[in-house]
């Protein structure tokens, strides 16, 4: 490769590993797997070393991270959070080690902790409080999910002594929570989480504490930043004394080591780790003294003093032996590829997703392959590559059957997508599907009606659609094999019981495209039942907060089916409507927002300026940049200037003597009662 070339290489790499780090970072949703970014990132170190004259001072290289949301408040950081080296063999660790101790002489010690897959967050606590929570961000500024935080079990908000100190450490999403909240996505037709890391920094980088709280996270202090009035001089002790803090620092810690005993400690991890109820990808090894640390320093991107060993992905090689395909609740149907039996990151592999038919063409898999087979983030199994060396001309092409796999209706694929679906309403998948979600705990809470009784019941014909789970008879339930006086009895109490449900569990419960529970939550507050979301137009759907085109799209076209109609009107005349008691609506009620001119300055710390315009929009305001003696409202956030003082100077004036002015305090309390319950926070 000349200079040109590396140079434009180099351009190209810049700009690919920017919009994977976006989609990573921002969006929490990477389109390629971490190997491969990995790959393109020492690519990329590689030729700037090489071609120093050509490197880019803005390099991803050079920089932690991505851009904090636009939507959540920044935090600029009073020391930055940094991201670690990399080693990927034994030989990088030594060549770290004799780095460090070319600086700071042979009395260096180690300790290894192990990495945990979750995201970087800082924790400020004064006077033994919780005060603020924040992402590494850029590493220079973070966004500010305190409220998140505080719904993280293990995280105490009082700390045993009331000191001022700032500790990092990583938030996860422990394995378990992580599979069954993808396996709850699927069955609502959302997207899936790449991994756990992408799940945990997914729930805490939005707005509603509600939903980071029913995430399940959890936390591990790997670092103590600061501490106000305390000498401590190793890493180690400082990890300890935050454990007497009550603060859960890391457990799977080794100290005292050499570069020998760190290699020997990363090989004992290697497999063990994979038992651990959270997903690692790697050590972390550090120097433990803090006076050697300071002198060893930083790079822009790192510490000297430290260096994260990545474990390989466990790969396995098997045969491909058949191509399944499973049609979910929103019609779309997954292939799945079934394997021999293989062991992988501590357990038997049979089967992995394909996800969908332009996946298996662009990979080149085909039936009785020898495929090699790994698992991402080290949970979901996934099918790398086919070895096409060792085919024998016996190898089948997969192709998508042109029909329904349950139904043998022709299957459609929308215009954007790649999924083919299944859109007979009357497919016994969908049906089953359909009825499991319905009854589903977070839906209509319907307790002994699982998996095994839908199954059941749709097969004996006693469900054919959701309302004639209302039409089930205590003397149908009895011919049932393993149904009991007593489970029917309870099956038809849960059932009826479930006729009183909040509104919104209805509305998520009917399983509409793109509405999850949050989205059934608004629809309920906003509409108050389910006649007026019926008639709902496009433009009154577009309207509300968190639904955007695309999932009003799905709700207008959802309520102008024949078939749901019909099946709404059955589920009237079996007594199922339910309604909100609160319900919300400009024309109802009047707001302290109705027809009012709002001005917003300064910054909020609950909100951003557009959401805190839709929120008063939505009550009913009008709000405008300028301040004037046409304002009814001023809301101040913090280092509120000119509008406020301006306000201030109308209302004396005697222009405007009702032009009230709130301060963030008073502008929470005055939409509380119109918004839904967002302040979550542990007792
Ligand atoms: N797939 C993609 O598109 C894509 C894009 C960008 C980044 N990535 C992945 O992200 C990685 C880079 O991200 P990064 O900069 O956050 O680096 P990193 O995750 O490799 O290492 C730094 C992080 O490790 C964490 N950590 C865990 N345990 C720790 C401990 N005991 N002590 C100190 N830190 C600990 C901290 O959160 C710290 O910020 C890449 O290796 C790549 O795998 C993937
Ligand atoms: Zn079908």
């Amino acid at each position: 490769m000349d200079a040109e070339q590396a140079k434009a290489r180099m351009k190209q790499l810049i700009e690919e590993i920017e919009e994977h780090n976006r989609l990573y970072y921002e969006e929490d949703a990477p389109r390629i797997s971490d190997a491969e970014w990995d790959k393109m990132m020492r690519e990329l170190q590689d030729l700037e070393r090489r071609y120093p004259e050509w490197a880019d001072p803005n390099s991803p290289t050079q920089r932690v991270g991505g851009s904090p949301r636009q939507s959540l408040v920044k935090v600029v950081h009073q020391l930055p959070m940094l991201s670690l080296a990399n080693a990927y063999s034994p030989e990088e660790l030594r060549e770290f080690d004799q780095r460090v101790r070319d600086v700071v002489g042979d009395s260096v010690q180690y300790v290894c902790e192990l990495k945990i897959d979750g995201l970087a967050v800082s924790l400020r606590y004064e006077e033994g409080k919780l005060a603020l929570g924040a992402t590494r961000g850029d590493g220079e500024t973070g966004e500010d999910i305190t409220a998140n935080l505080r719904t993280i079990r293990s995280l105490p908000l009082q700390l045993k002594e009331p000191l001022t100190l700032e500790v990092r450490g990583e938030a996860y999403m422990p394995k378990q929570t992580f599979l069954r909240l993808n396996e709850e996505r699927e069955a609502q037709g959302l997207p899936l989480f790449a991994n756990p890391r992408n799940a945990a920094a997914g729930s805490l980088r939005q707005l509603d504490p509600a939903i980071a709280a029913k995430r399940g996270l959890s936390l591990i202090v790997y670092q103590v930043a600061y501490i106000e009035g305390r000498d401590l001089s190793t890493h180690s002790q400082a990890l300890d004394f935050a454990r007497s803090l009550g603060l859960p620092a890391v457990g799977e810690r080794r100290g005292g080591m050499s570069i020998d005993e760190v290699i020997q400690y990363i090989q004992d991890w290697s497999e063990k780790r994979h038992t651990l109820p959270y997903a690692t990808d790697g050590m972390v090894v550090k120097v433990d003294n803090f006076a050697q640390q300071q002198v060893l320093g930083f790079t822009a991107k790192s510490p000297r003093w430290a260096i994260a060993y990545k474990y390989q992905a466990e790969q396995a090689e098997t045969q491909l032996q058949e191509i399944v395909l499973h049609v979910g609740r929103t019609g779309v149907v997954t292939p799945t590829a079934v394997f021999h039996p293989v062991q992988l990151a501590g357990t038997t592999v049979t089967r992995a997703s394909l996800h969908n038919e332009d996946i298996i063409h662009a990979r080149d898999i085909r039936v009785g392959d020898w495929i090699i087979v790994q698992k991402a983030g080290d949970i979901i199994p996934e099918v790398v590559q086919s070895l096409p060396n060792r085919r024998t001309g016996k190898e089948k092409s997969f192709e998508m059957p042109a029909a329904c796999p349950e139904c043998g209706e022709n299957l459609h694929k929308f215009a954007g997508e790649v999924a083919w679906r299944c859109v007979n309403p009357n497919c016994p998948a969908l049906l089953r599907e359909g009825l499991i979600h319905f009854a589903s705990r977070d839906a209509m809470n319907i307790e002994g009606l699982g998996e095994t009784w839908v199954g059941i019941l749709v097969q004996k014909n006693l469900l054919r659609s959701l309302p004639d789970i209302y039409r089930l008879q205590r003397d149908a339930l009895l011919t049932l094999e393993r149904m009991g006086e007593k489970s029917a009895e309870k099956l038809l109490a849960a059932i009826e019981r479930s006729k009183n449900n909040e509104l919104y569990r209805f509305i998520f419960g009917l399983g509409i495209r793109m509405v999850g529970e949050k989205a059934a939550k608004t629809l309920a507050r906003s509409f108050g039942s389910l006649d007026a979301l019926k008639n709902a137009s496009y433009e009154e759907l577009l309207s509300l907060r968190d639904i955007g085109p695309k999932m009003a799209e799905s709700i207008y076209q959802y309520f102008h089916e024949a078939a749901i109609l019909h099946m709404l009107d059955d589920f009237k005349k079996l007594g199922v409507w339910p309604t909100e008691n609160h319900i919300v609506t400009e024309q109802e009620q009047k707001t302290p927002y109705s027809d009012k001119v709002v001005v917003l300055t300064g910054t909020l710390q609950s909100y951003d300026r557009a959401e805190a315009t839709r929120l008063i929009e939505q009550l009913g305001g009008r709000v405008t940049s300028s301040v004037s003696s046409k304002t009814d409202i001023l809301i101040a956030g913090n280092e509120a200037g000119s509008k406020l003082k301006k306000a201030e100077d109308i209302r004396a004036s005697g222009k405007q003597p009702h032009l009230l002015i709130l301060n963030e305090e008073q502008f929470l309390e005055s939409i509380a009662p119109y918004i839904p319950q967002t302040n979550v926070r542990r007792t």
